[in-house]
C-alpha cells in the first residue's frame, strides 16, 4: 500500500506525532532502467531514470512541499509563499489547497511554462507576476515573508531539502546500493544539495556502502555555478533552471567537492537532443530542464569520462506536460486532411 512520503521515511525526518501529515501520496517514484544511448551500451554503463514527473503535481518539488507545508501548518501558518519558475508554485498551490491554507506565488512574468501556471491557477493560488526574473522574484518573496506572517516555502526553507533528500533513500533502497554517479539538472541548487544530504545520511547509517559522484548540469546560458559568478540575465529554453544566482550555491559546491563530482554546462541544443531521445527512444516525456541531466551524461559518455561498467542514476525532475510549448520545438502538427480513407492512408504514409 502506498505510504505518504513522511510516513515512509518518518525516522529520518524532523517530524513528531504533533506534525500533521499533509500528503498527496508523493514519492516512491519509478526508477526506470534505460536502454541508453550507444555510447553507454558499448561500455556496459547502466543508466536509470528516477522519474519525478510521476509525483502528484508532476515534479520532485512535492517531496519538499509535503514536509514544508506540514511543518508550516504545525506552526500555525495560515499562508505559505514562494517565488518560482513554476514547479515550486504548482506544488505549493496544491499542498496549500490540501492543507486548507492560502498559497501566494510570485512568478517572473512571461517566463513560466503554461502547464505550471495552469496548476497554480486551478489550485487557487494568489498569483503575483513580477516584471523581472526569478532571482528578483525570490528576493522580493524573502522580504515579503520577513515583513508579513506568511511562511516561506522556497528551498531556503530547510524542510524542503529534508523532504527532497528522500529521493536518495529511495534509490539506495531500490538498487541495494548507491549508484557510481547521480546526474541531475541544477537551477536554484536545492535539489543537488538535498540529494547529497540523503546519500551521506544513508551512508552514515550503513545503509549504503559507497557514495555516488554528483553530476550537476546547468544550461549554458544560465550557468553561474560553472562560471563561478552570478549571471545577470540568465537565458535558456529550459525555463525551470533559468536562474542566475542559486540560493543553495554553497550546498551545490559542497555536493560537487565532497562527492568528487562536477557541475558543468550543456547547451539548449544538447538539452533538446536529450529531451527528444528520452521521448522517442525511451518513452519518457520529461520537461526540458530534466533532460539536461541526460544531455550532461551523454557529453561525458562521448568524452569517455564515465567509468566502464558503472551505474548512473539520472533524476528526471519534471513531467513533459508541464511545458507543452517546447514539444512543438521537436515536432510539428501536420495539416488536417479530408475525412476519407485515401487521404488518411496517404497522410499516414501507408500508401
Ligand atoms: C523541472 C525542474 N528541474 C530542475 C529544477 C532545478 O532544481 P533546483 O536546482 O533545486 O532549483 C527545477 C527547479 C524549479 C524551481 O526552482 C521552481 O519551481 O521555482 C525544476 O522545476
Amino acid at each position: 500500500m502506498r505510504l505518504p512520503l513522511i510516513e515512509r521515511y518518518r525516522a529520518h525526518l524532523p517530524v513528531s506525532l504533533n506534525t500533521p501529515v499533509v500528503s498527496l501520496l508523493e514519492g516512491s517514484t519509478p526508477l526506470i532502467p534505460l536502454k541508453g544511448p550507444k555510447e553507454a551500451r558499448e561500455r556496459g554503463i547502466r543508466l536509470y531514470a528516477k522519474f519525478e514527473g510521476l509525483n502528484p503535481t508532476g515534479s520532485f518539488k512535492d517531496r519538499g512541499m509535503t514536509l514544508a507545508v506540514s511543518k508550516a501548518v504545525e506552526a500555525g501558518a495560515q499562508a505559505v509563499a514562494c517565488a518560482s519558475t513554476g514547479n515550486t508554485a504548482a506544488s505549493a498551490a496544491a499542498y496549500a489547497a490540501r492543507a486548507g491554507v492560502l498559497s501566494l506565488v510570485i512568478l517572473p512574468a512571461g517566463y513560466v511554462a503554461l502547464g505550471k501556471v495552469a496548476q497554480s491557477l486551478v489550485h487557487g493560488a494568489r498569483i503575483v507576476q513580477v516584471e523581472g526574473n526569478f532571482d528578483q522574484a525570490l528576493r522580493l518573496t524573502r522580504e515579503l515573508t520577513e515583513r508579513y506572517p506568511v511562511a516561506l516555502v522556497n528551498s531556503l526553507n530547510p524542510y524542503r531539502l529534508e523532504g527532497q533528500k528522500t529521493l536518495a533513500f529511495e534509490v539506495v533502497d531500490e538498487l541495494g546500493e548507491a549508484p557510481h554517479y547521480h546526474a541531475l539538472p541544477v537551477g536554484n541548487a536545492g535539489n543537488i544539495t538535498a540529494h547529497w544530504m540523503g546519500y551521506k545520511e544513508y551512508h552514515a547509517l550503513g545503509k549504503a556502502k559507497g557514495l555516488p559522484r554528483m553530476l550537476g548540469f546547468q544550461a549554458a546560458g544560465a550557468a553561474p555555478l560553472v562560471l563561478g559568478r552570478p549571471v545577470e540575465r540568465p537565458e535558456t529554453l529550459a525555463t525551470a533552471i533559468r536562474i542566475g544566482n542559486p540560493a543553495s550555491w554553497e550546498g551545490a559546491l559542497r555536493a560537487k567537492e565532497e562527492s568528487g563530482g562536477l557541475i558543468e554546462a550543456v547547451t539548449d541544443g544538447e538539452i533538446l537532443e536529450a529531451y527528444r531521445y528520452l521521448a522517442r527512444e525511451e518513452g519518457i516525456f520529461c520537461e526540458p530542464a530534466s533532460a539536461a541531466a541526460l544531455a550532461g551524461v551523454w557529453k561525458l559518455l562521448r568524452e569517455g569520462r564515465l567509468e566502464e561498467g558503472s551505474t548512473v542514476v539520472l533524476t528526471l525532475t519534471g513531467h513533459g506536460l508541464k511545458d507543452p510549448a517546447t514539444a512543438e520545438k521537436v515536432a510539428e502538427l501536420p495539416p488536417p486532411v479530408p475525412p476519407d480513407l485515401e487521404a488518411v492512408a496517404r497522410a499516414a504514409g501507408l500508401s
